[in-house]
């Protein structure tokens, strides 16, 4: 059992930004791991996410039928940041590089090399 973390940030608050920023996550996330197989997964989205549920496209277009999702919502505090979309996946996989892409990089400077 491996825990796989990744973050990303959308443009807007609608359908397509949602989905293009879900999908590059994930992918990513199956190009620079191992995965065999996802039991579960728990996505957070900032309150400002309201036009889409991004679990929905995950199990869609993954065709995840038989993954244990939940999606709610990430608490706020001075200085979050807005607009991101958080994963945590629990797995089977050899690996567990986190991923960070567009705006949600600056949330994790130490895996970035800084
Ligand atoms: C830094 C992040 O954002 C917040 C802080 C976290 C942390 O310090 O590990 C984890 C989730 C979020 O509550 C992140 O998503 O990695």
């Amino acid at each position: 059992m491996n825990v796989i973390r990744g973050a990303t940030s959308i443009k807007f608050n609608d359908y397509d930004s949602i989905k293009k920023s879900i999908l590059e996550l994930y992918n990513e996330i199956l190009n620079k791991n191992k995965i065999e197989k996802v039991y579960s997964i728990i996505a957070t989205v900032t309150p400002d996410i309201t036009a889409f549920n991004p679990v929905t496209f995950l199990r869609k277009e993954f065709n995840l039928n038989d993954v244990a999702f939940m999606c709610v919502q990430e608490a706020m505090f001075e200085n979050s940041p807005k607009k991101i979309i958080r994963l945590l996946i629990n797995c089977e996989s050899e690996t567990s590089n986190f991923i960070y892409l567009n705006e949600a990089k600056k949330l994790r400077p130490d895996l970035m090399g800084e």
